[in-house]
């Protein structure tokens, strides 16, 4: 059914580097959150931080009404056993078929028979579309199936969580398109906690029901995606539309010079709000939201054109 996260006052550094302080969100239940945020601000940091692999200076996450930041190593084990993770490249191992990469969390993890694991394994490769591809090595195949793989092996023992961390690194952008609806397909049909850390503007304004983003050591903003596809904070509105007007500069944020010489510069308008991706096969996913609902019970006039089909057609260049 997929549990909530709810983050509180996580701050994280390594040695005297700060990498964010202060993160408070909730990713709620079976929904599909977005984390984005300009490269270094450490994203795959706060992955590797609710999974309890890294451990924060101070702030709380609780999961089913436990904080894991003070959770004993061996309760810590039960707790991480709610999370799948797809990690950047997929994480195989390379000598392994990919049959027994992905049976390999079920003969370590449980006590179950080779049988009862083939059949689990079987399920999750037609899950994934991978069917005819179990003998096959990791180098044997394109990138797109070795995440697909990946994908396949984060979800063997069933998770209630699952974290993508750069589901589309490396992929072209038919092969994103896919992953981006395998993705969405998949939450329909599990209903678990799913949160994605993504370069990509496109799937970020398309796939997520939630849209957080990580800016400057903070989290600039976090909340339903309408409401940040509509809004008008300037590093949201950067960002979330790949822009070069704004407080985001090249490498960090633009010193007081280079804003004074915008400061005349008219901002583009904001794009119109593209549809969710929804279901391949047009089923409703339990926490999809009618489309314009938030702007409307948050009197937002979203920009014109939202929410149409010709407003899918028009990707922002990222
Ligand atoms: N184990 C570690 N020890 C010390 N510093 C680390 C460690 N892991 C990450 N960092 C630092 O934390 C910062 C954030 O890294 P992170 O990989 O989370 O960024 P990111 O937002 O995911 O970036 P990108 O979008 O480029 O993948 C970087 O400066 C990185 O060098």
């Amino acid at each position: 059914m997929g549990v909530e996260i709810r983050v509180e006052g996580l701050t994280k550094s390594f040695g005297s580097q700060t990498i964010w302080q202060d993160v408070t969100l909730t990713l709620p239940a079976g929904e599909i959150s977005v984390m984005l945020g300009p490269s270094g601000t450490g994203k795959s940091v706060f992955l590797k931080t609710l999974v309890g692999l890294l451990k924060p200076d101070r702030g709380s996450i609780f999961i089913e009404g436990r904080d894991l930041v003070t959770l004993r190593e061996s309760d810590l084990y039960e707790i991480r056993k709610l999370f799948g993770v797809l990690f950047q490249d997929g994480a195989l191992f390379g000598s392994m078929s990919l049959y027994d990469n992905i049976a390999f969390p079920l003969r370590e993890h449980t006590r179950k028979s080779e049988s009862e694991i083939r059949q689990i394994v079987n399920e999750k490769f037609e899950l994934v579309g991978l069917q005819g591809a179990e003998d096959k090595l990791p180098g044997e195949i394109s990138g797109g199936m070795r995440k697909r793989a990946g994908l396949a092996r984060a979800l063997v023992l069933d998770p209630e969580i699952i974290l993508f961390d750069e589901p589309d690194s490396g992929l072209d952008p038919v092969r994103t398109a896919y992953l981006n609806q395998l993705i969405v397909d998949l939450n329909a049909q599990i209903d678990a906690t799913f949160l994605i850390v993504t370069h990509d503007i496109n799937t970020a304004r398309t796939v997520p029901d939630n849209i957080g983003l990580l800016y400057h050591r903070h989290l600039a903003m976090f909340g339903p995606r309408e409401m940040l596809l509509s809004s008008e904070e300037p590093v949201v509105r950067q960002f979330l539309n790949a822009q070069r007007i704004g407080p985001i500069g090249m490498s960090e944020e633009k010193d007081a010079d280079e804003l004074a010489a915008e400061s005349g510069q008219e901002l583009p308008p904001l794009p119109p709000i593209p549809m969710q991706l929804g279901t391949s096969d047009g089923t409703v996913r339990r926490h999809q939201r009618e489309p314009g609902g938030w702007c409307r019970d948050n009197g937002v006039t979203p920009p014109p054109r939202s929410f149409s089909d010709d407003s899918m057609s028009e990707p922002v260049a990222s």
